[in-house]
């Protein structure tokens, strides 16, 4: 069995296993135990042969193996046997003389068992030579096979000439009979090798028989093998079958494990993720730049140990005194680049799609790498440009699902200033458009008249940051050489509305490329650079300020101590996710620098402040957004309206003084006028009565001119007739000074209820009439009563006709002997108004009667009386109408005004401000006319 699982090299190391099983002996050549029958030697000749073939046809065939391998020892002396059977089988031409029983074969085996014991002696053959010998028949019990293939590479060069030779020996040998003794076989053997021991032939013809006996031995053996390979074959195809399957189970088992590892992983960065929003939304990365040429040079040592660092674990070296240890979300050692970097940031763009706010700030000391994190070079773009590429792949990803719209902003606090990079004039060295913080709305600042890019595409964002970076303050410090001197932001705002259930968001990712914080000392900055330094210092501190006050949940966080703080207030307050890159150097010498961000970047991690807040914009609050938008505007054109109104009432306000002043002269005309009308009238009725009186004088003595001469001339009276025209002027100057002023008569009240209109002229008549007796009676106590004129209806003449008037039996006598001037004044009249107002007015006025003519006075018969009766009436619509042009003006404006206030009133509402102020003035006007009144009244009472 031992032999069995040995495996010749050749067969199994380069044969296929199929081949191998081609190589197999056949069962039947087992069944006969007959070593020297012709169709056993045939056979195992045929099984040599088949294996040569076999062998053959591994490396071709045999005579290319021949051809091939000429100087191998051992293929040619494989070759030279088999050419040695192939002969010795044909030369012998009888198979008979090679049979050999079965106790032969037996003996013959036990001999070449004891022969070395047998032979023992020196002179035959020692254990050397049998070595030799066995070694030159090319025996190898430990490779059987080789047995027949190889020979020793000992033996001398033997040619195919030879053959002959040794077959004859061959014969020789194989002559034997069965009766053999093993004893004379060995003498003979013996002698045989006595002799030719001597020569090199004797060994040579040797061969043949040890051939056959190895060849028998070696049939068995093949035999066996060839069986045991016939089965290890066999085992080995079950065997590796059964691997084959074991493998391939094992690769399914490990796909299988793969793919249950990436989604357990998966889903504890989703839960991890989600204990951090429930937390509060901060995640901090710690970011190690590696040592720059100049510390190499310097022989810097490295400060972290980032190879014992793992799971977001950042390890201080021990061989410093300090030794502490920081937890983050993620470190990035030296050796990590961007795009490992911004496999864990890639979360937070899709974040700001789904309509989440998201800041990503990078903080650290100077020259740490925060622009080369945020912004990157053109080979190794940075965390602004793969973030917005991440942006648009996602964008592309659902653009059958939602459409977006993407604008950019790009700004820079520099010096507590914020300045707008994208507009043309922010270049070094120009006066920049200055920016102020708004608040829109609760929890969201913004900074109007900001630049807003709208961009489509890649090409179009790098331009935007290649404009934004050009514009950046930088300058060159101790630390670095292109140190930023401001707090570089990007500002990204996301629009998107869902094709489907028509939700809207509104996002911004902000994208913050701080100023490095630095120790004056070290960097010993002047100048110019020291007030960067002492802003971007006090900035970064107020941040910190904010930063503590959140950690311990302070009522009143300070964002407004900055502008920095101010500008991210929406991105620290709680609402959105933030991500905080510290920046850190490797260099041992830097380590304080370093332990400072640290530390602050622990205390930024322990914020917890909530969950995020979806920016959603539902349908319904758009309409709404969009109805306050559109009453805005509405508003914005009624102010509009209004401020117009305000102008007008005020060009009104300054008409009405301006006519308040004319109507004041005009009043004061008016009353000269009326004074002068008064006289005028006076005179006129004196007149009147003196022609009445002559005309009845001369009457009287047609009549009765006796009596008329008893009787008492008229002009024995004249101390009568002086007083009277005393006591006239007197009433007259008193007439003038009661007489209320006309714009009085707007305010003033009738007595009795308005009559119509039919009536007033009767009215008027009466009224004058009643008015001019009682003057009459106070000129002449003696006068009679006068004659009443009954009340009538319809429309009434101041110059009455004779029909209408009742002739009086009685009529009064008229005292003035004043002398008419000769003309009247010749006063140019307006057409009277024909409204009932004047009239109204008029009637207002009791002093402004015009006196009735007396119904049987002569004067209306003939032309002079009615000459002077229209002069008079002329008169009197002359003063109705220089008191009347304004009035209704006045009557009007005041409607208007009122009518204008109203109007204000339901126009602007809570605007009464306007409203009150014409109210006011109103008021004001009707106080002075009050005041007026009353003033006047004064005057009168007085002069009474
Ligand atoms: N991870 C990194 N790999 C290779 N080089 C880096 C890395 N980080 C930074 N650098 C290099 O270090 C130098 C300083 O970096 P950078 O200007 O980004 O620092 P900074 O923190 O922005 O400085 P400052 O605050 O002064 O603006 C640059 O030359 C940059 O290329």
């Amino acid at each position: 069995m031992e032999d069995n699982n040995r495996f010749d090299p050749l067969l199994l190391t380069d044969v296929p296993i199929q081949q191998q099983q081609q190589l197999q002996p056949k069962p039947e050549t087992r069944s006969d135990n007959t070593f020297f029958n012709t169709s056993v030697m045939a056979q195992s000749h045929d099984l040599c042969f088949d294996k040569i073939e076999d062998v053959s046809l591994l490396d071709g065939s045999c005579e290319a193996v021949r051809d091939k391998d000429c100087m191998d020892p051992i293929g040619n002396n494989v070759l030279d046997e088999i050419s040695w059977r192939d002969l010795s089988s044909g030369a012998t031409g009888n198979d008979q003389a090679v049979v050999l029983d079965n106790g032969n074969v037996k003996k013959e085996i036990s001999w070449r068992n004891s022969i070395s014991e047998e032979i023992g002696t020196e002179d035959v053959l020692d254990d050397e030579n049998v070595k030799k010998g066995y070694s030159e028949l090319g025996l190898s019990l430990t490779s059987p096979d080789l047995v027949v293939c190889s020979g020793s590479p000992d033996i001398p060069n033997r040619t195919y000439e030879d053959s002959p030779k040794l077959l004859k020996q061959s014969s020789l040998e194989l002559s034997f009979e069965n009766g053999i003794t093993e004893g004379s076989m060995m003498k003979d053997y013996n002698n045989n090798v006595d002799e030719d021991l001597g020569s090199s032939e004797a060994s040579f013809a040797l061969l043949p028989l040890a051939s056959c006996e190895i060849m028998k031995m070696d049939q068995i053996k093949l035999l066996e093998e060839a069986e045991a390979y016939k089965n290890h074959a066999a085992d080995m195809n079950d065997m590796s079958c059964i691997i084959q399957s074991k493998i391939n189970e094992q690769v399914t088992q490990h796909e299988d494990l793969k793919i249950r590892f990436n989604e357990g992983a998966k889903e504890r960065k989703e839960l991890y993720n989600k204990i951090q929003e429930l937390k509060g939304n901060i995640r901090v990365f710690c970011r190690c730049r590696p040592l720059n040429s100049e510390e190499i040079a310097e022989g810097a040592s490295m400060a972290f140990d980032f190879e014992a660092s793992k799971d977001g674990e950042l390890r201080v070296k021990s061989n410093i005194a300090f030794k502490k240890n920081f937890k983050f979300d993620s470190v990035f050692g030296p050796e990590a680049n961007q795009v490992d970097v911004f496999e864990d940031t890639a979360s937070f763009a899709t974040s700001v799609l789904d309509g989440y706010n998201v800041c990503i700030f990078a903080y650290g000391q100077t020259g740490t790498g925060k622009t080369f994190t945020m912004e990157g070079t053109n080979e190794n773009r940075g965390v602004n440009f793969r973030t917005l590429e991440e942006l648009f792949r996602v964008i592309n990803e659902r653009k059958n699902q939602i459409r977006y719209e993407i604008s950019v902003s790009v700004l820079e606090v520099y010096n507590e200033q914020i300045r707008d990079l994208l507009l043309p004039s922010s270049q070094p060295g120009v006066a920049a458009k200055r920016l102020e913080i708004r608040q829109v709305g609760e929890g969201l600042h913004h900074v109007p008249g900001l630049v807003e890019a709208a961009v489509s595409n890649m090409g179009e964002v790098w331009e935007v940051l290649k404009t934004g970076s050009s514009s950046r303050a930088v300058g060159s410090t101790n630390a670095n050489e292109h140190s930023s001197r401001s707090h570089c932001i990007h500002c990204v705002m996301v629009k998107g509305e869902n094709l489907v259930s028509g939700e809207c968001t509104r996002s911004k990712l902000w994208l913050v490329d701080l100023a490095g914080s630095e120790r004056i000392a070290k960097t010993e900055v002047q100048g110019e650079r020291l007030k960067e330094t002492q802003n971007i210092n006090r900035s970064l501190s107020a941040l910190g300020d904010v930063i503590s006050a959140l950690a311990t949940k302070s009522p009143h966080i300070p964002f407004r101590n900055s502008k920095l703080t101010h500008l991210l207030q929406d991105s620290l307050g709680g609402d959105s996710k933030t991500l905080m890159f510290v920046q850190i150097s490797p260099n041992e010498n830097d380590l304080s620098e370093s332990l400072c961000s640290l530390n602050f970047a622990s205390r930024v991690r322990g914020i917890e402040l909530g969950p995020a807040k979806k920016q959603i914009e539902s349908s319904e609050v758009i309409k709404y957004k969009q109805m306050a938008e559109r009453y805005k505007n509405e508003m914005k054109n009624k102010d509009l309206q209004i401020k117009k109104m305000e102008d007008s009432f005020h060009g009104l306000d300054m008409k009405l003084k301006e006519k308040e002043l004319k109507n004041k002269i005009l009043q004061d005309k008016v009353k000269e006028l009326e004074s002068q009308l008064l006289v005028e009238r006076k005179l006129a009725r004196q007149h009147v009565d003196t022609k009445i009186a002559e005309q009845q004088m001369k009457q009287q003595q047609k009549d009765d001119p006796v009596s008329t001469l008893s009787r008492q001339p008229l002009a024995s009276k004249p101390l009568i007739t002086q007083k009277i025209n005393e006591e006239s002027k007197e009433n007259q100057s008193n007439i003038i000074q009661q007489r209320p002023l006309v714009e009085k008569n707007t305010t003033y009240k009738l007595p009795a209820p308005f009559p119509p209109a039919r009536d007033l002229v009767n009215l008027d008549d009466n009224m004058e009439n009643e008015n001019e007796n009682e003057n009459e009676k106070e000129n002449n106590p003696y006068m009679p009563e006068p004659f009443k004129i009954p009340k009538r209806t319809g429309r009434a003449s101041i110059c009455t006709t004779s029909q209408r008037v009742p002739v009086r039996s009685v009529l009064p006598r008229r005292n003035s002997l004043i002398p008419l001037p000769s003309t009247l004044a010749p006063t140019k009249f307006l057409p009277p108004l024909p409204s009932i107002e004047s009239d109204n007015e008029y009637l207002d006025q009791p002093d402004c009667c015009v006196e009735p003519l007396a119904a049987d006075s002569p004067k209306r018969s003939n032309g002079g009386g009615k000459k002077l009766m229209s002069a008079l009436r002329r008169s009197l619509n002359k003063k109705n109408q220089i008191k009347s042009p304004l009035q209704p003006h006045q009557i009007r404006r005041a409607g208007g005004l009122n009518v204008a206030v109203d109007r204000v009133r339901v126009s602007i509402g809570s605007r009464a401000r306007v409203a009150h102020r014409l109210v006011a003035n109103g008021r004001r006007i009707k106080q002075q006319n009050c005041m007026e009144k009353e003033r006047r009244w004064n005057i009168g009472k007085g002069a009474l």
